[in-house]
């Protein structure tokens, strides 16, 4: 330490130089140090050259600050806070440097890079002098989202940081209208520019640089009673691709859902991201970019990390139910078989939407006036091998099984299933097993190993069509002209998101086939005007599945979530849609039901758990009471938003 202290002067006259060479000089006293390799002792000489050599003493007392707060409390101190919690864009709390972030308890309540004072002032200097443009025209193309849409976003947004109870109010009393607005569409564009809208951290962010900290940070989070957690590693943000943290605007959004939809109270829903790094190499370089900057951590690290962050948010609120979001075919499946045994956890995309394609697969039954047999009639193409493409494929099979009475390869002949490649056959090498089962036997006639979707459509003629590939308009107005050739009424469910990631519009789906379509969509779509009549678009979105079944598993403690709870889901759900809608041509209920149908779905996943034998008593004991009982047990653990009498507390007294 004196070495580099010495070595690094420079001579000063001014007396304040002089005073701290004096005082150096008193310090060192006899002690023996180096100069340039020579040992001293005591020299009044060397003394001199020393201290002449010595920085000048700046009388600069550091600027401390004494603070009582910690953890969110400091966060939520605009004194203290080191973000801006303007209404401008900028870059929130993320310049406290990491040491501090220990010492203050805020680890892991903040996004892992820091940034400085002056990026934050320049941020809020260019919002300041040009404004704040909120709705890029490449964003529209890349999101469907206009800026209509991102100002309801923000004045919602703002609401929800003001006023929780009056958000979910609102938010509830207009469902329909608004969950486009916190959700798919928005939460893509939401996502994208996630590291310019950032305001105010909301949930956990666990990093690649917390390993071996998670089970002690989980601690920095106030709330001791989680019911349910929401976590993505933003590896695959909708059909948006690898948006690294950014993709939290995603577990923000479904938890929204969870509260408005099942009644979750929001101060005991959670939030989480685990950034293993990004390979999105432009937001890596973007200065307002909030994550770490590194390639994803790959292979066994990443699983040590994820495994790091499941036992520590399970040890700390054994009685949540975990949410796997938007997590990458390379790791999704692998990550739900790891820890579906052991925990209360599910992949909404594989699992979600599997059941919530079932369920419209059976409400497009209903619309057609055919029974659930019926389903093992259709022949399906589904584009997409992914997540979502694969666990739809194996859940409407699992149908066809259980209703049509077919054996599972009977089921997975009804298949045909393109990827990136086309068609994919058991010619293809390395198949996973989840695809393998579902790939076409190479001694199949009509369609061939990488068919594109027309030649597909042509030679299959299928009666349902599924896009679940991300890649936007693959349902051109020939595919949709063939599908309407051979069938009269086509299901066609172009089921990615966000709208921009759609394989077509509920304009094109009805036009082209003159209004005889079946049509759902993942993201909104507007009715369609045809002759004279007006064809509603139903949402097949995994909305629908997973806050019912979240309360369900929650609620009756079911400690695992089965096959068998997602298959009660996808029955249920169909059997909720009025007469009246069925009759319009939707397959789904109505979104403004929400609260109901999530009761009901919670209802049906508990009656299932219970007579598998993994419930709590009190679930038993309702679902043993009958159907009317357990519906008023589930909705007597639903939040409902209104205001409430506050009572003071002081510290120190108990409950
Ligand atoms: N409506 C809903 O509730 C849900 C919709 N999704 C959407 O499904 C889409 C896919 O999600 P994941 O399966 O998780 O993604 P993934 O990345 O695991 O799979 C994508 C699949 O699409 C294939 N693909 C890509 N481009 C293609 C092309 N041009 N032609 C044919 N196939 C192509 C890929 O080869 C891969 O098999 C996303 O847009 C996502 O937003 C996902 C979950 C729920
Ligand atoms: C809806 C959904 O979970 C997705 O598109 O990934
Ligand atoms: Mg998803």
């Amino acid at each position: 330490m004196w070495r580099l202290l010495v070595r690094s002067c420079s001579s000063s006259s001014s007396r304040q130089h002089k005073q701290q060479q004096q005082r150096l000089a008193a310090a060192v006293g006899s002690r023996c140090y180096t100069i340039g390799g020579t040992t001293e002792g005591g020299s009044q000489k060397k003394h001199e050259e020393l201290q002449a050599r010595l920085p000048p003493f700046v009388p600069k007392p550091e600027p401390v600050t004494i603070v009582h707060k910690q953890g969110m409390e400091l966060l939520h101190d605009p004194w203290y806070n080191k973000g801006k919690w303007s209404m401008v864009p900028t870059v929130s709390s993320t310049a406290f440097p990491h040491s501090e972030r220990e010492r203050m308890g805020v680890r892991g309540l903040l996004p892992p890079r820091t940034t400085t004072l002056q990026l934050q002032e320049d941020r809020i200097m260019a919002a300041y002098k040009h404004g704040v443009v909120l709705v890029k025209p490449e964003d529209v193309a890349t999101g469907g989202v206009t800026s209509e849409m991102a100002r309801k976003w923000k004045v919602l947004q703002d609401l929800q940081n003001r006023n929780e109870t009056l958000f979910y109010k609102l938010l509830l009393d207009n469902f329909a209208e608004m969950a486009p607005i916190i959700y798919t569409p928005t939460v893509g564009w939401v996502c994208s520019n996630y590291h310019n809208l950032y305001r105010r951290p909301r949930g956990m962010f666990f990093s690649s640089y917390d390993k071996d900290h998670m089970a002690a940070m989980v601690y920095n989070w106030p709330q001791d009673d989680v019911h349910a957690i929401v976590v993505t590693d933003g590896s695959r943000i909708l059909g948006l691709g690898d948006l690294g943290i950014n993709g939290m605007g995603i577990p923000c959004g479904k938890l929204d859902l969870y509260s408005a939809a099942a009644g979750f109270h929001p101060s005991k829903v959670l939030p989480c991201v685990i950034d293993v790094g990004t390979n999105n190499a432009a937001l890596r370089a973007d200065p307002l970019y909030c994550g770490l900057d590194q390639p994803r951590i790959t292979g066994p690290a990443y699983y040590e990390l994820v495994d790091e962050f499941v036992n520590a948010v399970m040890a700390r609120w054994p009685n949540a139910v975990l949410q796997f979001e938007d997590f990458q075919m390379a790791h999704a499946l692998t990550l739900l078989q790891r820890y579906r045994d052991h925990h209360l956890v599910f992949n909404d995309d594989i699992q979600g939407t599997a059941a919530v394609a079932l369920a419209g697969l059976y409400g497009g039954l209903r619309v057609l006036g055919k029974p659930q047999e019926a389903l093992a009639e259709q022949r399906i193409v589904c584009v997409g091998a992914g997540s979502a493409g694969m666990g739809v494929v194996r859940q409407i099979a699992a149908g066809m099984v259980k209703r049509g009475g077919l054996t599972p390869e009977a089921a997975a002949s009804k298949f045909w299933v393109l990827d990136a490649q086309g068609l994919v056959t058991q010619y293809r090498p390395g198949l996973p097993g989840y695809v393998s089962r579902f790939a076409r036997p190479t001694s199949c006639s009509v369609a061939e190993e990488g068919d594109g979707l027309l030649d597909v459509v042509r030679k299959v003629r299928p009666t349902v069509l599924l896009g679940l590939a991300g890649a936007g308009k693959l349902f051109t107005t020939e595919v949709l002209s063939a599908m309407g050739q051979h069938c009269e009424r086509p299901i066609i469910f172009p089921m990615s998101n966000p709208t921009s990631k759609m394989e077509c519009t509920s304009q094109e789906a009805i036009s082209v086939t003159g209004g005889r379509c079946v049509f759902a969509s993942g993201s909104p779509q507007p009715s369609v005007e045809l002759d004279g009549k007006t064809y509603v678009a139903g949402q097949a979105n995994n909305l629908y599945i997973f806050p019912g079944l979240a309360l369900g598993a929650h609620i009756g403690k079911t400690k695992i979530v089965t096959d068998n709870m997602l298959m009660a889901a996808a029955e249920i759900l169909p059997q909720l849609i009025s007469d009246k809608d069925v009759a319009a041509g939707l397959v789904y209920p109505s979104l403004e039901d929400i609260r109901l149908l999530s009761a009901e779905i919670a209802a049906a996943v508990i009656k299932t758990a219970a007579a598998d034998g993994h419930v709590c008593d009190e679930a038993a004991a309702a679902v043993a009471a009958g159907h009317v009982q357990l519906l008023d047990w589930v909705r007597g653990h639903m939040f409902t938003p209104t205001y409430s009498s506050l009572a003071y507390l002081p510290p120190g007294i108990k409950e």
